[in-house]
């Protein structure tokens, strides 16, 4: 293929860290499992906002606290936003060309990929197998070996640790990995997994990157390639002959091992501009000469990485991947020796998941794993953090008039230490940060299947990225072993602590290659053998200048109270984090207590008001004054009020207890107690009679014993035979008119009863039936108060209270419930209630016509839904009147009804005379019907009633 020369404009703007954020597509056919929080702004913005803010604006208590710890919105800045829909030659055209470019300069480069696991790393890095899917890597390969075409030398020289050159022993080699694969190997069962799947892996081979960049011609180039890994913070070279001969434990089993390789600080000799930092120590520098040899050496590497178990067991990457491409230079003109050689680097890495171990969820060795990859970044993102605070303070002492600077030599005495040294990535990553080059980020973002919390934890981490930059060269002294104890520890060389874990490491790792196009699936036994570092191990060291033992014992002990201090600030905050987490779910525990508790109450008041209405009304019927006389009506309301406010406030005092607590038994009958019903009733019998009716009118509710709603079978049985009694005594009397009453009043009762006795089943399930006896009798005097009274008290206190008391959750609904429920057997009982005692009226017989029970009894036919019987006969009265026209009349239009102080001897005139202009109607007093009524709730009994009216008449 003909390569495609471009050019590409020399990027002088000093940003040494640019971040490029990616977003991947959504992959399954399914749909996204969330709704994406994240919104393309422009080529540069996102904005970001927490699921958990929206749903706390429209939602419940759950999410309004959520709210506290939900992240507020944000909008992140980036060089550059690539969308899902951005193809791979583009984005490595955007963000990776220029670090070719300045590599083939001469420059250095880092490039490094972070997200959270599969958001598109290994994608970004290596590629997919799809035709123009060539990720970053591959690409660069290409370009480089297209741009070098015909430019590439034979030298003897090879390129060691960072900077250095020297002679190799004899002709460059393939790297062992490769020269095996081309050899007839020992060990068939390797050699055949590795060929296995360098077939199996050959798809992007095709896809080959035709760009080619401009180089200086008079140059020639040399490239070699090394691959390392870090795992559980050792680190590993993936291109390293893993295998020994005659380690094959069985046919299919195989004894792989490799050794973790320390890292040394790079001698100040090596680099004409005396730049210091660390190499990997024993790593293998291959030399490449074609991109396909190099793709082929990479995917080696992965194999290894996969063999080593890092991949083997999950999908994710476990273990950052380091690719490093070396790149050496020689002027044509130049002497071939060391001097003339010019190395230049470009790292490519593609980090472990950044993803939380809380999330992960993982335990033993996981747990650890992503101990250390949280441990790693985190350093990576401190390291970070230092940097960009010293350079501000540096910027800012330059900053202002030149009298008042700083001296910043001073400046730099004072900065913080750059904590390079507390992970093994940033260990090798520092001469990028603290050298020349450029350095690129890549953040990887799926916004769909991915947390909130993990993806901005992600951007944070870029938008501190951006913000570092490189300092001047200057500022890169080699150290002396004078000056060790001011500078900074990271350029410090790293002594091998004392009784440091130095062991080996084995687990089994299956691994399985074949499967594809037809092709039988295989699978290999592997023990794996990974062996720390050998700290006694100076094979490279001759270089090293000779180390000063108390400045390395003090390094040594700075070093472990680092690592102390680390740990102690990790366990701080993981303890923190899960306080904060404990506190947050024990307040929206309470707020929920406490949510319900006012929603109990509020029911409670509901409830009481329900009662206090039907109360008033009751008594205000059952006195007679309503639309009478105004005046006393609203006096009887008044002394009702102050009754009932002496209830509530009883009821109120206990109330907030009870609503938090479900009530024990003894709670309920307290409650029963305080029904503002049965405290009328004992409230107007205590109190002496003063002439008014509406103090004598007794409420029916206190009829059963107070502490015992239930009715007794004693009472019942007395019920049964006053009822008979009344029934004997009527038979006696034989009055037609009542009979008729009696019967009309029978069907009303029976109406009443039927739909009544329905409810009381249904609510009491069997455990009291009392009405339907009753009711049978007939009796509308005490045996009917009684059992609506009773009823009424029994289901709202008995039952009801109990109920509701330990009714689940969904306060809200159930009050809506219950208090229809209330409603509509308050309205029932009292009506019945009224009526009856309008009926007990009536047949006291003040007039033959029942004046003042008409009027009650016409409206209570208008509140409740009574027979037709009772209809009939309030209609036959002509009792169609408005309340307006009672007024104008008096209680009603059959009977005129006389104050009590109406009936001296001076007024008896003119009551005479209003007697006759309304046709000579019967006169009652006050005071008779106080006294009827009065009877009435005290004996409750048809005898009295009848030797009332008998008085009456
Ligand atoms: N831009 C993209 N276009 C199409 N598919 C993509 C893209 N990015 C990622 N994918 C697909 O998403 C899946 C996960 O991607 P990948 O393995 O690269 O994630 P990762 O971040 O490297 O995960 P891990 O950290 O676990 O290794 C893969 O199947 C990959 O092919």
């Amino acid at each position: 293929m003909k390569a495609k020369v471009v050019t590409i404009p020399v990027d002088n703007d000093r940003e040494p860290i640019k971040a490029f954020l990616r977003l991947r597509p959504h992959i399954n056919a399914d749909g996204p499992t969330t709704a994406p929080y994240l919104q393309t702004l422009s080529d540069t913005s996102v904005f970001m906002s927490d699921p958990r803010h929206e749903s706390s604006a429209t939602g419940t208590t759950h999410s309004r606290i959520r709210q506290s710890v939900a992240t507020p919105p944000s909008t992140y800045t980036f060089s550059h936003v690539f969308p899902a829909s951005t193809q791979q030659s583009e984005f490595f055209t955007k963000t990776t060309l220029p670090l070719v470019r300045g590599l083939l300069d001469g420059e250095n480069g880092l490039l490094f990929a972070y997200g959270v696991t599969n958001s598109g790393k290994t994608h970004t890095m290596q590629g997919g197998t799809a035709e123009g899917s060539a990720g970053i890597l591959p690409r660069s390969l290409d370009v480089i070996f297209n741009s070098i075409d015909g430019l590439q030398s034979n030298s003897r020289y090879k390129p060691v640790r960072l900077y250095g050159v020297e002679l190799a022993d004899g002709p460059p080699t393939r790297g062992p990995l490769l020269e095996k694969l081309s050899l007839p190997s020992d060990e068939p069962v390797f050699a055949e997994v590795l060929a296995e799947h360098l077939e199996a892996s050959t798809t992007s081979d095709i896809d080959i990157d035709p760009t080619a960049l401009s180089v200086d011609r008079n140059h020639e180039y040399s490239v070699w390639i090394s691959y390392a890994e870090v795992y559980n913070e050792k680190i590993y070279d993936l291109l390293a002959d893993v295998s020994e001969p005659g380690n094959a434990t069985s046919a299919q089993s195989l004894l792989l091992s490799r050794k973790a390789l320390p890292i040394r600080p790079s001698p100040p000799s090596d680099s004409p501009d005396g730049i210091s930092g660390k190499y990997i120590s024993g790593i293998q520098q291959v030399r490449v000469n074609s991109a396909a040899e190099a793709k082929k050496l990479v995917k080696l590497g992965q194999l290894q990485r996969r063999v080593f178990g890092t991949l083997a067991n999950s999908q994710s990457s476990r273990s950052h991947g380091m690719v490093t491409i070396k790149i050496l230079r020689k002027h044509r003109g130049e002497k071939d020796e060391p001097s003339g050689y010019h190395a230049a680097r470009l790292t490519l890495i593609d980090l472990a998941g950044s993803e939380r171990t809380k999330h992960t969820q993982t335990t033993g060795d996981r747990l650890k794993e992503a101990g250390n990859i949280n441990k790693s970044l985190m350093v990576l993102g401190q390291c970070m953090e230092v940097m960009r605070s010293n350079q501000r303070r540096i910027a800012q002492s330059l900053a202002g008039p030149k009298n008042e600077r700083s001296d910043t030599r001073d400046v730099k005495k004072t900065l913080a230490v750059v904590p390079f040294r507390h992970s093994k990535l940033t260990e090798i990553l520092m001469d990028y940060f603290v050298g020349d080059g450029r350095a690129v980020m890549i953040v990887n973002v799926n916004p769909y299947d991915t947390g909130f919390d993990e993806n901005s934890h992600v951007m944070k981490f870029a938008a501190l990225a951006k913000e570092i930059q490189t300092p001047a060269p200057m500022q890169r002294i080699p150290p002396t072993p004078s000056k060790l104890s001011q500078v900074a520890a990271s350029s410090i060389p790293v002594p091998q602590r004392a009784g440091g874990a130095f062991g080996h490491h084995t687990r089994k790792v299956t691994l399985s290659t074949g499967g594809q196009d037809g092709r039988k699936i295989s699978q290999t036994q592997v023990e794996v053998l990974e062996e720390d570092e050998d700290p006694h191990d100076s094979s490279d060291d001759d270089d090293d200048e000779p180390p000063n033992a108390l400045v390395e014992a003090l390094f040594d002990e700075l070093e472990n109270m680092r690592l102390q201090l680390f740990d102690a600030e990790m366990r701080c905050a993981i303890i923190e984090a899960d306080t904060r987490e404990e506190v947050m779910q024990e307040m929206e525990q309470r707020i929920e207590n406490m949510e319900r508790m006012f929603a109990r109450r509020l029911m409670n008041e509901v409830e009481q008001n329900e009662m206090k209405m039907d109360a008033k009304i009751d008594m205000l019927h059952q006195s007679g004054l309503f639309g009478k006389t105004p005046g006393k009506a609203r006096r009887v309301i008044q002394d009702m009020e102050e009754e009932e406010d002496v209830a509530m406030s009883i009821i109120g005092e206990g109330s907030e207890d009870e609503s938090v607590y479900p009530p024990s038994s003894a709670d309920i009958s307290r409650s029963n107690t305080v029904s503002p019903l049965a405290h009328k009733g004992r409230r107007v019998k205590s109190k002496p009679q003063q002439g008014r009716v509406s103090q004598i009118i007794p409420m029916p509710a206190s009829s059963g014993a107070e502490h015992s709603y239930l009715p007794s079978d004693d009472e019942g049985t007395e019920t049964e035979s006053r009822a008979s009694e009344d029934v004997e005594e009527g038979d006696d009397e034989g009055s037609e008119d009542s009979t008729e009453e009696g019967q009309e009043a029978e069907a009303e009762e029976e109406t009443e009863t039927e739909v009544f006795s329905e409810d009381t089943q249904t609510e009491s399930d069997g455990d009291w039936q009392p009405e339907q006896e009753v009711s049978k009798t007939q009796s509308k005097t005490k045996a009917s108060l009684a059992s609506s009274s009773s009823t009424s008290s029994r289901s709202y206190l008995a039952k009801d209270e109990s109920e509701f008391f330990t009714t689940p959750p969904s306060p809200v609904f159930a009050t809506d419930a219950k208090t229809q429920n209330m409603r509509k057997r308050t309205s029932r009982s009292s009506g019945r209630k009224v009526a009856e005692l309008a009926e007990d009226l009536e047949k006291l017989g003040l007039s033959e016509d029942a004046d003042i029970s008409s009027s009650t009894t016409a409206n209570q036919s208008r509140r409740s839904t009574r027979s037709s019987g009772t209809k009939k006969s309030s209609q036959a009265r002509g009792l169609d009147a408005t309340p307006e026209e009672w007024d104008e009349f008096g209680a009603d239009d059959s009977a005129i009804i006389v104050p009590a102080k109406s009936t001296g001897v001076g007024r008896s005139e003119s009551l005479k005379k209003k007697k006759r202009q309304l046709g000579n109607k019967p006169v009652v007093t006050e005071d008779q019907i106080e006294q009827a009524v009065g009877r009435i709730a005290q004996s409750g009994s048809g005898k009295s009633i009848r030797r009332m009216t008998r008085a009456s008449k």
